[in-house]
């Protein structure tokens, strides 16, 4: 046993006394460790009844609600049609979590938590989103175990258990691309801050959705052309999207498969936003391959998406990422490091991690294409 083994067991021992925890939690100088520990414990043994009060919030409409200003207990009770029980129950554990404040008069306001949710009505789509979520972990190990045949996420990102994602259906494509479209707002702003196109002149974006993260860096760069290439069905939406936004003058978009037809030539900057951490490695090889044949010697490709081992988020990358693409049935978050490395292996170098301002949401790597 090594001398770091022998700690470790020593530690592991203490820590796992019940009467050892009893002394840490009254020993003045142990104490705030303790109660600190004991409530991170209890966060996620209870992440899931958390989670589902806001789900019941966010299906109550109860934000909305309060952004119109504080209200009564039986005034939101008539509001979401509870009894006034039901109501007051849901408010005090919303209170609980700062999702809602209680006011002195005994009104109920926008809480901290509730005011960012209204800002940011993608965060509502990805609750409601999360009952199917749910049900797929239900049994987390017979997922672990590779013994769950279909599930309802690998149906709803049909491009993930599809041989042929060209063939994917139209209806499933209708729901994941609203909710990418959604969630998008928080991503795009942050990445077209991080990392300035002024010196670009064509933005070809890979799995580009329907086109929100091009729509918003073609109006911030009047200059830049931008192309969007995703799934038949997708691009086509992408297209009526450009038409709506006044763009088709600069903005294209391109049906075809990444993974078998060649990507539109003509970019100095290819973005991958979201789309590498969908895809086991070959075809995550695959589809940085296909960037490195069109992009010219000197240009650049940016990958945009949540990341593994991210300071201060670790848990946001590889559990809940990393048990949502399990649930998915393909891909898998990665470290900088991880990207990095499969980058340079393409003749990507160098290859910079570029600071965002919420790396929670998404981290930024930019590459330039070797000769
Ligand atoms: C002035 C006052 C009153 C106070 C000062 C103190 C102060 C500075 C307070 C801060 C207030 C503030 C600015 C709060 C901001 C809060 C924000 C921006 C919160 C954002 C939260 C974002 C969340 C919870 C995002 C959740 C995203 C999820 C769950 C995304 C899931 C994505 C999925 C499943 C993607 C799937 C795609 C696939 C398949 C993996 O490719
Ligand atoms: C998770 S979504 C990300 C969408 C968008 N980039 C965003 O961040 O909002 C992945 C996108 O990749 C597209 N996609 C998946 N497999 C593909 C393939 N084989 N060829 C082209 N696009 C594909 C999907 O249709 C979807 O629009």
């Amino acid at each position: 046993m090594s001398i770091f083994d022998s700690w470790l067991d020593v530690r592991n021992r203490l820590l796992a006394s019940p009467a050892f925890q009893r002394w840490a939690s009254a020993f003045p100088l142990t104490r705030p460790i303790a109660q600190k520990r004991a409530r991170e414990l209890f966060d996620i043994v209870a992440g899931f009844v958390y989670s589902q009060i806001l789900f019941a919030c966010v299906r109550l409409k109860l934000f909305e609600i309060l952004a119109e200003g504080p209200q009564s207990a039986d005034a939101l009770a008539k509001r979401m049609a509870l009894p006034p029980e039901g109501a007051i129950r849901l408010l005090r554990a919303a209170g609980s979590l700062r999702l809602v404040a209680v006011c002195e008069d005994k009104r109920y306001a926008l809480g901290e938590l509730g005011a960012a949710m209204i800002g940011n009505p993608g965060i509502a789509a990805m609750v409601e989103h999360h009952a199917m979520v749910y049900s797929d972990l239900a049994d987390p190990v017979a997922l672990l175990r590779g013994e769950v045949e279909r599930t309802a996420l690998s149906s709803y990102w049909s491009y993930a258990a599809n041989t042929d994602a060209a063939n994917v259906d139209e209806q499933s494509i209708d729901g994941y691309t609203a909710l990418m479209s959604d969630s998008q707002s928080l991503i795009a702003g942050d990445v077209l801050d991080a990392y300035s196109l002024k010196g670009h002149k064509c933005l070809l974006d890979v799995g580009g959705g329907d086109g929100t993260f091009l729509v918003t860096a073609a109006k911030r760069w009047p200059h830049l052309k931008v192309i969007l290439f995703d799934l038949p069905a997708v691009a086509e939406r992408a297209k009526a999207r450009f038409q709506r936004e006044g763009l088709a003058d600069r903005a294209t978009a391109v049906g075809g498969d990444v993974m078998r037809d060649p990507l539109p030539e003509g970019a100095d900057v290819v973005s991958l936003v979201r789309v590498l951490h969908d895809h086991d490695d070959d075809e995550a090889l695959a589809i940085i391959k296909a960037a490195r044949r069109v992009l010219p010697t000197g240009g650049t490709l940016l990958v945009a998406e949540p990341m593994s081992g991210t300071p201060g988020a670790e848990p946001i990358g590889d559990a809940y990422f990393g048990f949502y693409l399990l649930a998915m049935g393909s891909g898998r978050p990665r470290t900088p490091v991880e990207i990095d490395n499969m980058l340079r292996l393409n003749v990507f170098d160098p290859v910079r991690l570029v600071p965002t301002v919420r790396p929670i949401l998404t981290r930024l790597l930019a590459a330039t294409r070797m000769a």
